[in-house]
This record gives structure tokens, C-alpha cells and sequence, in this order.
């Protein structure tokens, strides 16, 4: 059967052939070691949770395959300033356009407005894409489990690490959690939307956060609509959250992140 994962990568794999007919791999990489060093993200989200503050990767996303349009976000370095005065600790920008109405021109934009981490949140599934990451200014990239197999990961996560940026490695399930332990991951992601039916399952974090060592940062995502759910998370074991709908929703963004926060304190584990 092919899932909404799968219909989802043929369309990235099409427009990435398409960039790598335009340019090669070579000269990708060659401009991603040019880039000064990737911010430590991993660093940021552990001090934040080591001050008590939950930590939040604030989305730049204009739409979802399932919510279809969310924003318009015509100045995305506006919103990207927005996060980061409200108090993210990084923010992510979808790069996938049929879907997701993203581009790295976005994330280009996003890395010149901020000091922060830069996550580049797209359906990586070939080196290419990491080197043009970095070489786009990317501090994170995500690694998806569901999407990958072990050596694929394992390869990828050697590409990341060795390009100096952190994987937010995302899984959804105990499995998959296995999986992500075993490449020594630092930052895992649960997310709680499934990838393959796009339903939001909350619940999903509490008992897989259980699981994880302490020295992994735990990234609760997907469906948080606002501080209550936020504080839950935080409850649960999140040291950090990401939030994508309810911020690029949100009127103002700066004040609805830093009430999210806000309603963190005291509520870590
Ligand atoms: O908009 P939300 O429900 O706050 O979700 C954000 C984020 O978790 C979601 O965009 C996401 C999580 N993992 C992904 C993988 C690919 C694309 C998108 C995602």
C-alpha cells in the first residue's frame, strides 16, 4: 500500500533530481565546508532544560498535507524574528514545496534574520540534500526513521556529525525509538502525528519518553495547539517542543511562543 510517507518522497526525490541536474554534488559539498560552523544545537536545547525552560523549535510552515493552507508567511525572516524574540531556542523551516509550500530560499531568508539553530525540516533521503543544508546554513537536519532504513540512517547521521550539524531523529512508535538509540542519537523527536495516516496521537510520548536515556533530549511534536498542551508535554518529559500550526496561526507569534513557555515553568521533569 503506499502511504501518504511514501507519495510524499516520490515528490522529493523528483524536484531533487531536478537540482542535482542543475548542480553537482561536488559543488554542494564544496560550498557546505565553506560555511562557517554550525551552530551547537544540541548545547542550546540542554542548557535551556538545565535553566528550568523548555525548549522550542518554532516552525516556519505554510502548509500540511493534512491541514492543507495554514499561512501565507510572505516574509518568512520576519516570523523567523518573531520566534526567536518570543524566546525559540531554534527555529525549523519546512524546505518541501508540493506539500509543505516551502524552499530553501526560505531557509535562506530564515538564516540570515537569526543567530539561533536552523532546522531543515524536509524528507531527506539522499547525501545531497545534507550537503545543500549545510551549505544553505543549517545547523539540524531531520532524520525520519519511518523513512529510512538502518544503514540509511546510519549513513546519514555519519554525514550530519560529520558536517558539524545535529539530527533531530524523529520516531513514532517503540520500534522506531530502538532504532534511533542505536545510531547513538542526542535528539530525539517523537512526533505524534503518524507519518502514514496523518492522525495526531498525543498520547504516544509519555510512555516512549519514558524509554530514553537521560542524556537524550526529548522533543514532544506535532498538535500542540497551545500552553495546556504544552505544559503536558513538559509534565511527560519534553525538553523541548515543536510547534509549527498554532505559532504561523497565531497573530502574534513573539507573544504566543512566550506564552507557551510561560506555561512550562516549573513543569519539567
Ligand atoms: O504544525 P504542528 O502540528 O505543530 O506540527 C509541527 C511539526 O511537528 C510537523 O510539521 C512535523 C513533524 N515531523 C514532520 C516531518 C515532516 C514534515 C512535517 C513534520
Amino acid at each position: 500500500m503506499t502511504t501518504v510517507l511514501d507519495s510524499i518522497i516520490a515528490g522529493v526525490r523528483e524536484d531533487l533530481a531536478e537540482r542535482v541536474r542543475v548542480r553537482s554534488l561536488a559543488s554542494v559539498e564544496a560550498d557546505a565546508r565553506a560555511q562557517a560552523p554550525a551552530r551547537d544545537a544540541l548545547a542550546a536545547f540542554r542548557a535551556s532544560s538545565e535553566q528550568g525552560r523548555i525548549g522550542v523549535i518554532s516552525e516556519v510552515k505554510r502548509s500540511s498535507p493534512s491541514k492543507g493552507a495554514l499561512a501565507e508567511i510572505p516574509d518568512p525572516a520576519h516570523l523567523a524574528n518573531a520566534y526567536a524574540d518570543g524566546g525559540a531556542t531554534a527555529i525549523s523551516v519546512l524546505t518541501e514545496q508540493r506539500r509543505f509550500g516551502g524552499s530553501l530560499t526560505d531557509l535562506d531568508a530564515v538564516r540570515a534574520a537569526v543567530d539561533i539553530p536552523v532546522l531543515r525540516k524536509d524528507f531527506m533521503v539522499e547525501p545531497y540534500q545534507f550537503f545543500e543544508a549545510r551549505a544553505h546554513g543549517a545547523d539540524l537536519v531531520l532524520l525520519i526513521v519511518a523513512a529510512l532504513d538502518d544503514a540509511q540512517l546510519r549513513d546519514f547521521h555519519d554525514i550530519t556529525r560529520e558536517l558539524g550539524m545535529t539530527a533531530l531523529v524523529e520516531v513514532h512508535d517503540a520500534e522506531e525509538a530502538e532504532r534511533a538509540l542505536a545510531l547513538d542519537a542526542k535528539l530525539i523527536g517523537v512526533n505524534a502525528r503518524n507519518l502514514k495516516t496523518l492522525e495526531v496521537h498525543p498520547e504516544v510520548f509519555g510512555p516512549i519518553a519514558k524509554t530514553l536515556p537521560s542524556d537524550v533530549v526529548k522533543v514532544a511534536e506535532s498538535g500542540i495547539s497551545g500552553p495546556d498542551d504544552a505544559r503536558r508535554y513538559a509534565e511527560e518529559g519534553a525538553q523541548a517542543l515543536l510547534i509549527g500550526e498554532a505559532l504561523v496561526k497565531n497573530g502574534t507569534p513573539r507573544e504566543g511562543l512566550a506564552d507557551i513557555i510561560r506555561a512550562c515553568e516549573g513543569a519539567l521533569a
